[in-house]
């Protein structure tokens, strides 16, 4: 046998894996974890490939194989394609497979104590506490006592009297399991059908992608649970992707409910333990369900039999940061490589799936309406310029009075105000200055409720000042259209005796403040909700009949092709929240602009005549689905040499047919933490493959230290 070389990727930003010759008798395998010299280091990295040693070159040894699980041959393979299509290294793409190092060692074993069952009535007070408060139990005895408020001495004292059990156990335990065969609701005739369909796809184990397309409050989240059921019959894992905010305890208690198992939940604020455990159990294929935001995406599926995506359209599902990729078609590729079928969810798909689906590539599952007697909500446009609200003020008379009707029958009503704080702009009545955010292109927003000033892009936040900063003139500042809080202001002083409370993802309200706020709204507690986007994903409170959008303007305009489609499915999705219960819904939208398409189709409840205007827009600019677009972004300290950066790299564009550069020009946020922004579009035939395109351009220029060039493949944001 000759002697084996092998590629090893480390998790690190450098262009691919580096050869390496591995020294007899050692033999690794595609997937095996190593340890091999790099720079001055020894790092911990992955084989992608091995091949016999035939050139006879010099390379550095591996110097041990780390004895663990290997990682699975599909990751690898995503592992890979990521990287290519999103014009990253597959070393950054390896960092976020492997979050946690721990995870890739047993669970570390501890002594565990747990209480006997025996109960004596004369306790002391310290043995009593640690069995009334010292659980959840098995734990540490350190856990134990700080939560009881005791000395480990007593817990040990505890065993010797056989009070307490002590145990070596591993720390992180495998999950429940989830269990298929609990049953599910009753379901309509129509959502039977649309079930079936998506169970026939997973019986026939192999790639596909299902769009399930169903009205709000159609009962899409019931359809999927009998495909996740039949996956889970098959002894195989599920991952559920939803976006982030909607990885609350309420959402997850959903799928606790009807699989008799809490899911693992995965996002971006788990601890490094749950992660760890998480990361583990995933990897052995003992963790059946999983339910994560877009990261859940790079887990390690021993034994994958489905992915879901829910809220396809979502736009928290693109990741814009590191490696710029968007989940929902990360997780169809992920599917293809995975040879499993891939369900996407919504019911306000995007228009590249709707194209999808009706092209033929994605089966097209439908739910035309909600189950038994529940109707879609009325919706309605009120025109602002013939019912202008006083100065100051921001509800019309028309949604004063629908709010009105709903508190004298004591139903719920949810004003929609996608805007944080109390007010976007801060101005001086005096010079005429607006505060804005240091080194960067953004207003402060006053925050009332905390007396602060903040910028919603860098998360900038100051004390808010008395006194003009520029002119120094006292009681000049005032504030300028209104946010969440301001409206919950008006709303209060409209009906001094409702009940009014504001959701928003604001920095003040603590993740348990949300679950206390949404418990009353789903409890008929609260009469007035003002909220912000975070009211819109998947929430159902049956007593909710009245939706009033405050500014139905808002996402329209700018230079973002894709603010009609926004437009549409935020409204659809807001409307969509009242009446979905027994009792009928309508929404108010307050608007400038009342024969906008995207308005009218609402108000028609015509899908496709709102698709069909968009998609003639898309063909006939050659945007998506019907070509391909890039953006590039420059980001650098000095204007000129951002603007000089930009425009070499244009002049560096490899010739093909088919590509069309747009730019480059100023960014719309010009500037951001002190980074000047320069901004360019690459549109391409939909033959071209834009990716391999964009690479080769890539190489071609190597922007000077502290100026990056950022490539985002698809973009969904165009600030
Ligand atoms: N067949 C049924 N019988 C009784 N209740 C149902 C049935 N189908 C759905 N529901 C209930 O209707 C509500 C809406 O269902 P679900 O959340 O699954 O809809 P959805 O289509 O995902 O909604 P959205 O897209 O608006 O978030 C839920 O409270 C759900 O439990
Ligand atoms: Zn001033």
């Amino acid at each position: 046998m000759s002697r084996q070389n092998a590629q090893i990727l480390f998790p690190v930003n450098v262009p691919g894996a580096f050869d390496y010759s591995v020294p007899e008798p050692m033999r690794v395998e595609r997937g095996d974890f190593v340890f091999a010299p790099i720079g001055k280091q020894m790092k911990l990295g992955i084989v992608m490939g091995t091949k016999a040693d035939e050139t006879g070159r010099d390379l550095k040894d591996i110097a041990e194989i780390k004895s663990t699980r290997p990682l699975p041959d599909p990751i690898l393979d995503f592992i890979e394609w990521v990287a290519r299509y999103n014009v990253a290294s597959p070393g950054q793409v390896l960092r976020m497979v492997l979050r946690s190092w721990k995870a890739l060692d047993p669970s570390p074993i501890a002594t565990l104590y747990e209480p006997t069952g025996d109960r004596p009535l004369n306790l002391t007070p310290a043995r009593r506490a640690a069995l009334t408060k010292g659980g959840p139990f098995p734990a540490r005895a350190s856990e134990i006592a700080s939560r009881a408020r005791i000395s480990s001495g007593v817990i040990k004292g505890m065993v010797k009297v056989g009070l307490m059990r002590a145990d070596e156990r591993p720390v992180d335990p495998p999950y429940d399991e989830p269990d298929p065969e609990l049953p599910g609701r009753d379901l309509s005739d129509a959502q039977t059908a649309a079930a079936d369909e998506l169970v026939t796809q997973v019986r026939k184990d192999r790639f596909s992608v299902s769009l399930l397309d169903g009205v709000t409050g159609s009962g899409k989240t019931e359809v999927y649970f009998e495909a996740v059921a039949e996956a889970l019959r098959q002894g195989r894992q599920v991952m559920i992707l939803v976006p982030e905010i909607a990885l609350t305890q309420a959402g997850l208690s959903r799928f606790g409910a009807r699989f008799g198992a809490e899911p693992v939940a995965w996002h971006s604020s788990i601890t490094d333990m749950a992660r760890r455990r998480a990361w583990r159990e995933v990897a052995s294929g003992r963790a059946k369900l999983v339910v994560g935001a877009r990261s859940a995406l790079f887990l390690p599926f021993a034994n994958l039999g489905l992915i879901v995506v829910d809220e396809e359209h979502d736009t928290s599902f693109k990741q814009e940061e590191g490696v710029i990729y968007n989940a929902r078609d990360m997780a169809v590729l992920r599917g293809r490589l995975e040879d499993r079928p891939v369900i996407l969810a919504s019911a306000t798909p995007s228009l590249e799936s709707l194209h999808n689906a009706r092209t033929g590539r994605y089966a097209h599952v439908v739910l035309p309406e909600r189950p038994g007697a529940i109707t879609l909500p009325d919706i309605g446009l009120i025109d602002m310029k013939s019912h202008k609200p006083e100065a100051g003020s921001f509800l019309s008379g028309p949604m004063v009075q629908a709010v009105a009707e709903r508190l004298s029958r004591g139903e719920q009503s949810l004003l929609y105000m996608n805007r944080r704080g109390y007010a976007p702009l801060i101005l001086c009545r005096v010079c005429g200055e607006r505060l804005k955010s240091p080194d960067t292109d953004s207003w402060l927003v006053e925050h009332r409720a905390t007396g602060r000033a903040m910028c919603h892009l860098t998360g900038f936040s100051m004390r808010m000042p008395r006194t003009c900063p520029k002119c120094g003139a006292e009681d000049g500042l005032t504030s300028i259209g209104p946010g969440v809080e301001r409206i919950a202001d008006e709303a209060q002083t409209h009906f001094p005796q409702a009940r009014v409370e504001i959701l928003s993802s604001d920095t003040t309200a603590t993740p348990d403040e949300i679950k206390a706020r949404l418990g009353r709204m789903e409890r008929g507690e609260i009469d007035i909700l003002v909220g912000t986007q975070m009211v819109v994903k998947g929430h159902n409170f049956p007593r909710l009949t009245f939706v009033g959008v405050v500014d139905g303007d808002l996402l329209m305009g700018g230079a973002d092709p894709r603010a009609g489609e926004r437009t549409y499915q935020t409204l659809v999705q807001v409307a969509g929240r009242a009446g979905r219960a027994d009792m009928a819904g309508e929404a108010f939208i307050q608007t400038h602009h009342p024969e906008h398409e995207a308005l009218q189709a609402l108000v028609a409840g015509d899908r496709n005549m709102f698709v069909g205007v968009e998609m003639e827009m898309r063909e006939m600019l050659g945007l998506p689905p019907f070509g391909r677009i890039a953006a590039v972004i420059f980001w650098g300290p000095d204007l000129k040499k951002t603007q000089k950066l930009a425009k070499d790299f244009v002049t560096k564009a490899p010739r093909t047919d088919g590509i069309e550069i747009l730019g480059p020009s100023e960014a719309p946020i010009a500037r951001l933490r002190g980074l000047y922004r320069q901004r360019l579009f690459i549109r391409a035939e939909p033959g071209v493959d834009l990716s391999k395109y964009m690479t080769a351009w890539r190489t071609k220029i190597r922007p000077p230290a502290k100026y990056k060039i950022q490539i985002d493949i698809d973009p969904q944001s165009f600030v």
